[in-house]
């Protein structure tokens, strides 16, 4: 870890994170003892295979849960154990939770532009452009006046997106936010992320099941299996463990974030028996 790093306090942490669920007398362990740190301005992207505690996660970090046990920190607020009205003050400015089906962020009837000017808090009212917002998720004026219910499915996925950041949060969950979408419909949402990211410095904690998503957002990958984090990829490398005969296991979790194909470069890890993976760039010998 950098230096900097160590100065700037994580806007998210997460320490010895469990969540139990009780289903007709048995329990599910959905998280098994999670820790999180991120700093501002990251984009995390949450990979796993179904069942994994993806969703559960991103549950809890929108405090839509309270955890079995262990601590949640966002943008200075203690989550866990927060009472309803404290964690609607934290929802409504720090924090902005896409949810999977995003006709929940939006009231059907309303036009594109009135619903991000719907979802602004009184103190924020006439101080920002809903223009500008549009802008950064790049819906063009002409869908603007639209009603919601008769704009395409992206352009739904973009008015959602426009809608959370207009308050303008430090931290955006977004569960899936392309998994309905497909091809340029993808691009434009990751584009949206990406410039929310850049313009307004929003750390984003996605979920996804498309790891070219988060290759998109150029994302720090967190892969999650059996209720725990089994890789944390920072800037798109991860370290793995040489085994005795100098060879590199190649385990699901690595498949899973470099399917095969995937150009790698190698160098050698902090410690000795280790060595970084990372995406071979252009620019890789
Ligand atoms: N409300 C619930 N009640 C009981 N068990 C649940 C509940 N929600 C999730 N689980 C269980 O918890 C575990 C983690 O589920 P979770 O939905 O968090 O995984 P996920 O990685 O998001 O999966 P997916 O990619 O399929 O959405 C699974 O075993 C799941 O069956």
């Amino acid at each position: 870890m950098s230096v900097t790093d160590d100065a700037i306090p994580p806007i998210v942490s997460v320490e010895g994170l469990v969540q139990i669920y009780r289903l007709e007398g048995q329990d599910v362990a959905a998280l098994s003892g999670v820790n999180l740190s991120v700093q501002p301005g990251e984009i995390v992207a949450l990979v796993g295979p179904s069942g994994a505690g993806k969703s559960t996660l991103l549950s809890v970090l929108a405090g839509l849960m309270t955890p079995s046990a262990g601590r949640v920190r966002i943008a200075g607020h203690e989550l866990s154990g927060n009472d309803v009205g404290r964690l609607d003050d934290v929802r409504g400015s720090d924090l902005a939770v896409l949810l999977q089906d995003v006709s929940k962020n939006l009231l059907p009837y309303l036009t594109v532009r009135q619903n991000i000017e719907l979802g602004w808090p009184k103190r924020l009212a006439g101080t920002i452009d809903a223009d500008a917002v549009l802008d950064i998720v790049g819906i063009p004026s002409e869908l603007r006046p639209q009603p919601v219910h008769g704009i395409s499915a992206a352009t739904r996925q973009l008015t959602a997106i426009a809608a959370t950041i207009a308050t303008n949060p430090s931290v955006l969950l977004a569960d899936e936010p392309t998994s309905s979408l497909a091809g340029v419909e993808v691009q434009a949402v990751t584009d949206a992320i990406l410039r929310a990211n850049k313009e307004l410095g929003t750390t984003v904690i996605a979920v996804t099941h498309d790891l070219d998503v988060a290759t998109a957002l150029d994302a720090r990958v967190i892969t999650i299996r059996d209720g725990r984090i089994r890789m944390d990829a920072r800037g798109g490398s991860t370290q793995v463990l040489i085994r005795d005969d100098g060879s590199i296991p190649l385990t699901d979790d690595i498949f899973g974030q470099f399917p095969a194909g995937t150009p790698v470069t190698l160098r050698p890890g902090d410690d000795a028996d280790t060595f970084v993976v990372r995406r071979a760039t252009g620019g890789d010998a």
